[in-house]
């Protein structure tokens, strides 16, 4: 489907795994649970949000630039690296999948990661469910036990991706077919998980 191959995700898991000294997912679990939970995402309508109601933040990798500009940090950011360009005293998901492991070493600057991959998980690290960063970050917030979810700056349907989907573009573009393929995939799993009516889509 997306062209990926285990043996290349298996080396990035590896690889990130070596890197986590703690399993700190039951601060994650802590953070999250039975709380109100925005999700944000990196989509064109992300620059219109600016504020938030629910009691913790998660960003999704480069939504996670626009909030510090804007003077919110993000209580999590969820991420496979490449939309973020530095790294902030917050908790980090990262995800480690084959196209990402020259990124990984940004791990180590970072004080509170957790780990995720897309193959069996092994060692310290953790599967929530989802796909791109969004939909993970949904997954995520699901697993931990949020009371509610309220979904910020994603537009699965979108033609464009987001200006701060990446830190070289200055401002939204065409989408790709493969960045079309990845929001139609994370559309799915959003709707798969928010069937429950505990869950608010903005
Ligand atoms: N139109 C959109 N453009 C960009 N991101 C969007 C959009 N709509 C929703 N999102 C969500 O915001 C997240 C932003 O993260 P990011 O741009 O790094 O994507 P990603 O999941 O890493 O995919 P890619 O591999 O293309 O970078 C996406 O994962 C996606 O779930
Ligand atoms: N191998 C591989 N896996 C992924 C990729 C990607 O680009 N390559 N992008 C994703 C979206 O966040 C999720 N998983
Ligand atoms: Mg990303």
């Amino acid at each position: 489907m997306m062209g990926y191959t285990e043996l290349a995700d298996y080396s990035s898991a590896s690889l990130l795994n070596s890197m986590l000294h703690d399993d700190l997912s039951e601060d994650l679990v802590d953070m999250l649970k039975g709380r109100t939970v925005a999700v944000v995402g990196a989509g064109p309508s992300l620059t219109s949000v600016s504020h938030f109601s629910e009691e913790r933040v998660i960003a999704a990798d480069g939504a996670s630039r626009y909030l510090m500009e804007k003077g919110i940090t993000p209580d999590v950011v969820v991420t496979d690296l490449d939309g973020i360009s530095e790294v902030f005293p917050t908790f980090y998901v990262v995800h480690a999948h084959g196209d990402n492991f020259h990124l990984l070493w940004r791990v180590g600057l970072m004080k509170k990661v957790v780990g995720t991959c897309q193959v069996a998980p092994f060692g310290r690290l953790k599967v929530f469910g989802g796909f791109t960063d969004g939909d993970r970050a949904v997954a995520l917030a699901l697993a931990a036990g949020a009371m509610k979810v309220r979904l910020y700056g994603m537009d699965f349907d979108s033609e464009l991706t987001g200006k701060y989907s990446k830190p070289t573009l200055q401002d939204d573009i065409p989408s790709s077919p493969t960045k079309r393929a990845k929001l139609k995939i994370a559309k799915w799993v959003v709707e798969e998980l928010m069937q429950d009516g505990l869950r608010h889509k903005v």
